[in-house]
């Protein structure tokens, strides 16, 4: 038997027919909802449950979807998602098949637009209030909720710039929580914390803007939301309202360990425990790989500079940063600084690992370009996440860093296929290169436990015969090498397998060696089947006249959605099994 009123909600109609008092007993119920589910399931945590009261409140005085509402980056929105007609659905979060873990626009009329990466919201509400305008649209509102990191971001920056002289319906609401992922960073957040204290001496930087600044407001009163947000929609033009919140709010745990709660993955739903995690006798994270090895190095030369955009603890740069926090920096949501900051520190003689999830590279790509290849600086990317992440789906995928580096000039392109091999070309990296390096490599943890070895150099651009076979010869880069490995156990002596290593500069000698003496060649990576391995051995095939048979394995020119990375590989035709399969098709 049902109790409470979250049951009665199939969309934010039903929910604006709440009486005060029951839209009181809501928070809470939405809150023990959330984590239920989530607590089995996993997901994003903290972000959803310090946005709770703002949920109900703007669904309840905006007259969504016809008010267009965005959440920046999006993690903050499983409350949204639960009052706009998916709360029965709401388990299949994440999920081959199930809800996305981002509002997304194919799934429901009340996801004004598609997120994922940060600082998007303002320029896309922006967008939207400007074409109202042009039809003559006075009456509707647009509002992007954007977080106290999302918000320092360049983009973000450059939406706040563009909306402050237009006369635009726009409301931003910075949900100001003073944390990212880890602590937020930067002058910004110092400024927001001297408003909340009121011993800001500056002018209001939003009011300065040109916007109808509104608060600081206590974002869990719900009463009082109501009666500003009634306000803030009666009012035309850019508007701007700083809310404090605090994530995680209400579990105790959550609240107390904000880091931890982002996505804790399983915890007791009851007690907010977190599930034991028996990590003792597995290998590695390759972020832990990283991690430690970039202190290791450090330790022994002072020139070595760790940077991440604000994922120390995703990318594991925060030992580095415990450890040398001169030379460890965290410069938040900045990709694109990220990288010019990592050239120009290469330009004064420093060894500079300048460590970005792999889809949150694509931000930087001019930068790569322009600040750091032209002028051949030897910068060493680490790209975490490179390939297909699972759960948080085609928003984070690390599908298209081979294609999109390939074609870069002065760049090396390294994957390593396991951790020994990520912590030696980390080893190679520093010791000096003559240009800039890429070394991607995925979410999760390898299979090697005993990786801590000496450190040996890698020659650059020379590949590896794993195994000599008969007629076919798996080629392959990155850590989907274990999976051809796999695959072609049944086959015996018929099947050769190399790994390739370097994506540029490619090992030609090696792949004259393959067309000589092998009828049909299988590239395989877990990246975009277009412009990466398969079409860089494609073309020198070509251009070496190569008479067999290229067979090429990558993700498929679509985007992949979310689910378990077994299912993902899969789906994308680069697990054992589809390499199997390929193997027996050719072998008929
Ligand atoms: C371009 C980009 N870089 C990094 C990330 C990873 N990321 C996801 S959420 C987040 C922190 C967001 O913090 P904030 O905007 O304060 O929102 P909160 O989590 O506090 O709600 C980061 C860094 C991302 N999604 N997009
Ligand atoms: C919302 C977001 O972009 C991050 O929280 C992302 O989900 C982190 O992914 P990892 O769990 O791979 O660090
Ligand atoms: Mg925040």
């Amino acid at each position: 038997m049902f109790t409470g009123v979250l049951h009665t909600i199939q969309s934010p109609e039903d929910l604006r027919a709440l009486s005060p008092k029951q839209l009181e007993q809501l928070p809470a119920e939405l809150r023990r909802f959330i984590i239920d589910i989530v607590a089995v399931k996993e997901g994003h945590l903290g972000a959803s449950l310090g946005v709770i009261e703002l949920t109900i409140a703007l669904h309840y005085i905006f007259k969504t979807p016809e008010d267009r509402l965005i959440w920046d980056v999006g993690h903050q929105a499983y409350g949204h998602k639960i009052l706009t007609g998916r709360r029965d659905s709401f388990e299949t979060n994440r999920r081959l098949d199930g809800l996305s873990g981002f509002p997304k626009r194919s799934e429901s009329k009340y996801d004004a637009f598609g997120v994922g990466h940060s600082s998007t919201s303002i320029s896309a509400a922006l967008g939207m209030a400007l074409s109202a305008q042009i039809d003559g649209n006075d009456e509707r509102q647009h509002i992007a909720v954007i977080g106290d990191a999302s918000i320092a971001s360049g983009m973000a920056f450059e939406g706040l710039n563009h909306a402050g002289v237009t006369d635009a319906n726009l409301l931003i609401i910075l949900n100001d929580n003073a944390i990212g992922i880890d602590p937020s960073v930067g002058a910004l957040k110092r400024y927001l914390t001297n408003v909340k204290e009121g011993t800001a001496r500056e002018e209001n930087i939003f009011e300065a803007l040109n916007f109808n600044y509104f608060g600081p407001v206590d974002g869990h009163d719900l009463p009082k939301l109501l009666e500003i947000l009634a306000t803030l929609r009666k009012i035309k033009g850019p508007k701007f309202l700083h809310v404090i919140t605090t994530k995680g709010k209400g579990l105790a745990q959550a609240e107390a360990n904000q880091v931890q709660y982002h996505a804790p993955g399983k915890f007791n739903a009851t007690t907010g425990e977190l599930n034991p995690k028996h990590s003792v006798n597995l290998p590695p994270k390759y972020q832990d790989v990283f991690g430690h090895t970039i202190v290791e190095l450090a330790r022994a030369n002072r020139s070595i500079i760790g940077i991440t955009p604000a994922m120390p603890t995703g990318s594991s740069l925060k030992y580095m940063m415990e450890e040398f926090p001169d030379r460890a920096l965290d410069v938040g949501i900045a990709e694109q600084h990220a990288v010019t900051l990592a050239a120009g520190m290469a330009a004064e003689d420093k060894i500079v690992f300048c460590n970005i999830y792999s889809t949150f590279l694509q931000r930087a790509y001019d930068q790569i370009i322009h600040d750091v290849a032209l002028q051949n600086l030897p910068v060493i990317f680490c790209l975490d996440r490179a390939g297909l992440v699972g759960q948080d789906g085609a928003t984070h995928h690390g599908a298209f860093d081979l294609a999109y580096l390939n074609c870069i000039p002065n760049l090396i392109i390294y994957a390593p296929s396991d951790a020994i091999g990520l912590r030696n070309i980390m080893y190679t990296s520093q010791l000096g290169l003559n240009h800039p390096i890429a070394i991607r490599y995925p979410r999760g943890r390898g299979h090697i436990l005993d990786w801590q070895l000496p450190f040996r150099p890698i020659p650059i651009g020379k590949g590896k015969c794993i195994k000599a076979g008969g007629t076919i010869a798996i080629i392959s880069i990155g850590t989907v090498l274990q999976n051809a490995i796999e695959a072609s156990i049944a086959f015996g002596d018929q099947v050769g397998i190399y790994d390739i290593g370097f994506l540029k500069p490619l090992d030609t000698n090696l792949l004259d060696e393959i067309f000589d003496h092998y009828e049909a060649i299988i590239t395989i990576e877990d990246g975009t089947i277009l412009g990466g391995l398969g079409s860089s051995v494609g073309d020198y095939a070509f251009a070496k006249a190569f008479k067999g048979t290229i067979k090429k394995l990558g993700i498929p020119d679509k985007f992949i959605e979310h689910g378990t990375t077994e299912e993902l590989y899969e789906l994308a035709g680069i697990s054992s099994r589809a390499i199997s399969e390929n193997l027996k098709i050719l072998l008929q």
